[in-house]
Order: structure tokens, then sequence, then C-alpha cells
């Protein structure tokens, strides 16, 4: 166990050459070589960042997302996406109780919405409401939202009855193939008829900040299928583990009157009678350690990608001879009793101790480390912690009755089985 995992912290530690094996996380500790030919069409290794392999493909794309997308100057531009989706969200939850009263609001169906909503913007310039397919007719966002993202994270949970059965791997799965396949090519469709739609803005020289149409100007070496998937990627990637991390930080926050207290006190203090924003959360010590606690607890990929090695090489004493597969697993290093103190107990003060550095976000490793590192970590902080802050501040948050005990988890991100139900009071 101490091998494997000096192992696993050699990995992140070292910048090494390596690469990715497959996109979904419940394929990882598969070879994508021994993949049926289905189920590497769903991950579609080589055509995104995340997925492919390190080379001069992952260091153009690589390149295009953080230029347009993820990197510091693309998240400047997308502000004005951000903070209408934290109003938007802050006004729907403001609508329930107006509607609702004090019955339960569901926080998932609320949140996730408006975060495909911003993926959206970010990649084709609009929150699409509807898009015309040839294969499949006019579909409305909510069925786009079913094909581009609710879907393949589904079927990423189904059982392939050959994983409990090794030896017997050799024997087709047509079922789930068929199912893979069939749910490949609707997203293919749709992503192919939203960016024909967005071409057509490109030529009529309708300037717009998002990442289709710099893809369609920049990524000349692309091909079509490619760009499709890059767009997907962002889409997929903002729509989950920021949300996963919202979810679990407001559970905790509304299971813990004091905590949530705490943290509305400290928001205050800084913004008064202002709304929170993002320029404020550099002097909001707690809730970045309700972020980062969070994240620790509730690693939201805490299986990631095989690594395997190009060359020969040594890493944390040990020789790994090249073509060697290495499995990386976050579960025990977060989670880890050498390394935390009452590693189970979800206590945000633990990273206010002065030995972390406050501009690491690289404080647990929920992020990864080295080269392949995650890109996407600064909308995600920004994201979840001006929503979590502004959320305290306009609401008191209380779980429903038997929600304290809805604890399990779901799912290849450690999204919460039952999504959270809680009653919120509105402060003013
Ligand atoms: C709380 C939220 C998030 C967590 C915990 C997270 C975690 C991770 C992890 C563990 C990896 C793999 C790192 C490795 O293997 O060493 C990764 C990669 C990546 N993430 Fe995230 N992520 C989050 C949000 C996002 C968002 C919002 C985006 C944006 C769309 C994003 C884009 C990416 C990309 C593009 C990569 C691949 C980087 C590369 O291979 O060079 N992530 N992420």
């Amino acid at each position: 166990m101490k091998h494997k995992m000096m192992v696993q912290i050699a990995t992140l530690a070292k910048d090494w050459r390596f690469r990715y094996q497959a996109m979904v996380t419940r394929f990882s500790s598969i070879s994508t070589r021994k993949l049926p030919k289905a189920l590497s069409t769903l991950t579609s290794n080589k055509c995104m960042v995340v997925s492919s392999d390190y080379d001069d493909f992952h260091i153009t794309v690589k390149r295009h997302i953080i230029k347009n997308v993820l990197g510091p100057n693309a998240q400047k531009r997308h502000r004005g996406h951000r903070d209408t989706m934290i109003a938007n969200i802050v006004k729907d939850f403001h609508a329930h109780v107006k509607n609702n009263g004090i019955q339960p609001v569901n926080f998932r169906n609320v949140f996730q919405s408006e975060l495909f909503g911003l993926a959206m913007k970010e990649t084709v310039g609009s929150d699409v409401q509807s898009v015309y397919v040839e294969e499949l007719g006019r579909l409305s966002k909510h069925e786009i939202f079913g094909i581009l993202f609710k879907d393949l994270v589904e079927v990423a949970l189904d059982v392939d009855w050959r994983e409990f059965f090794p030896y017997l791997k050799w024997i087709p799965n047509k079922t789930l193939e068929r199912k893979i396949e069939r749910l490949s090519f609707r997203r293919q469709a749709v992503m192919t008829a939203i960016i024909k739609e967005q071409s057509k803005r490109v030529t009529s020289e309708e300037e717009m900040n998002c990442y289709v149409n710099y893809l369609l100007r920049e990524g000349k070496e692309l091909t079509e299928k490619q760009i499709a998937m890059l767009l997907w990627e962002v889409i997929i990637l903002s729509s989950d583990t920021t949300m996963v991390t919202s979810e679990w930080a407001m559970y905790e926050l509304a299971k813990n009157a004091k905590l949530q207290d705490r943290l509305y006190q400290e928001v205050q203090s800084i913004c008064s009678s202002d709304k929170i924003t993002e320029e404020k959360l550099c002097q909001l010590p707690y809730l970045e350690a309700v972020f980062h606690e969070t994240l620790r607890k509730y690693t939201p990929i805490p299986i990631p990608f095989l690594r395997f090695a190009h060359e020969d090489t040594e890493l944390g004493g040990y020789y790994i001879p090249a073509g060697t597969e290495i499995d990386i697993n976050f579960y025990g290093c977060n989670m880890d009793e050498n390394q935390w103190e009452k590693p189970e107990e979800w206590n945000p003060d633990r990273f206010l101790d002065k030995k972390y550095d406050r501009n690491d976000m690289h404080k647990t490793i929920a992020f990864g480390g080295g080269k392949r590192a995650c890109t996407g970590y600064q909308q995600a902080m920004l994201i979840a912690c001006t929503a979590i802050g502004r959320l305290v501040q306009e609401f008191q948050w209380r779980l429903e009755d038997g929600e304290e005990e809805n604890v399990d988890i779901v799912g290849i991100i450690n999204q919460k089985l039952h999504p959270m139900h809680a009653i919120i009071r509105p402060r003013n």
C-alpha cells in the first residue's frame, strides 16, 4: 500500500512524459488498447485535451483551450457570463421561496441548468434554447442537455458484466456497444448542427467571444470531429465537477449552522451591504477554506487517468521501465489519516493553518499535478466560491429532515446520490 502510494505521489510530483488512456474514469483501469471499438468511440481518445497522449496534438489543443476559454485573459473575457449565471441562480432561489415558501428546494436542478448555460455561452456563444438537427429534428434546450451531458454521464455508470469476469472480456457486449454508438452518434449530430449555425455567423462576420469561432478561425489543422470534441470537452467538464463541489459545500454548510454563520459573518464583514464579487474572494480566507475542504473530502475526480511511461525512468526511487502503465488513485491521498487529523470530518479550519500558502491551488491533489494538472481550476474556483458566498449571503440554509443521512455517492465524479434538498430562508 505504502509502495503504491509513493509511486502515486511521485508520479504526480515529477514532470515526466506520460499519456492519458481514457477520458471517462470508469474505463481508466483498462488500457484503451483493450477497449472495444464502441467504448473508444465514446472516449474519443486523441480528440480532446484531457484524453490525448502527451504529444504535439496535446500541446496545440491545450494552447487553444487556455487561450480562448480557461486561461486568465479568457476568464476575464467570460466574466460577464459568470456574473449573469450567479445572478440567475439567486433569482431562481428567490422565485422558489416566493412560490413554494418553506418547501425544500432541489439545489442541483437550479445550479446545473445555469452551469450548462454558462458552458454553452463559453463554447458556442449563447445559451442555445433550441437547435435543428438534420437526423433528430428540432431539439429543445432540455433535449440538448440530455444528449450532450446527461445521457453520456449515465452511460459511464452502466455496468458491463464483463468487468466482473475479466477472462470473459473477449465476448462482445453488443447491448452496451450499441448504446454507446447511438449516444456518440447523437452527440456528434448535435455538435455538428450547432457548429454549422455558428459558422454562418462567422461568415457574416458577427464577432463573438466564444470557443467555436476561435477554433474555426485558428484551428485550421483540426478536423470537424476534433473541433466538435474539443467544444464538447468544455461543455462536459464545465457542467459537472464544479456542480458536485458546490453541492457538497452547500450540504455541509446547511448541516452545520455554526460554520455557515461563521462564513456569513466573514462575507458580511468584507462586503457589508454589497453583493460578493470575484474581486472580494482574496479577502475571504474562510470561504476559500470551505472550497478546499470540500475538494479534500469529496474529491470530484478521485481516480484520474492512467499514465504510460514513454521511456525508462526513475520515480520516487523506483525504476519504471518504458511501457509501464500506472494507475493513480487520489482517494487515499486526500483522506489519508497520516496527513490529515480526523480526515472524515469536514473542517475548513484545517486550511487556515499558516503552513498552507493561500495562493496555492494545489493544497490537496484534487486538481492533479505536473504537466497534466487541471486547466480549469481557476474557473472552478471563481464559480464555486462566488456562488457559495453569495448563496450564504442571501439565504439561511437548513437541510430537509432526513437529508443529513443522504451521504451516498454515485458515479465517477463523487456526485451526491440524492440531490441535496434544503429549506432556504432569505436573510433580509
Ligand atoms: C472542482 C472542479 C474540478 C476538479 C476537481 C478538476 C480536476 C481535474 C483533474 C484531477 C484532472 C486530471 C489531472 C491529472 O491527471 O493530473 C483534470 C484535468 C483537466 N481539467 Fe479539471 N477539474 C475541475 C474543473 C474543471 C473545469 C471547470 C474545466 C473546464 C472546462 C476543467 C478542465 C480540465 C482539462 C482541460 C483537463 C486536462 C488537462 C491536461 O490534460 O493537460 N476542469 N481536472
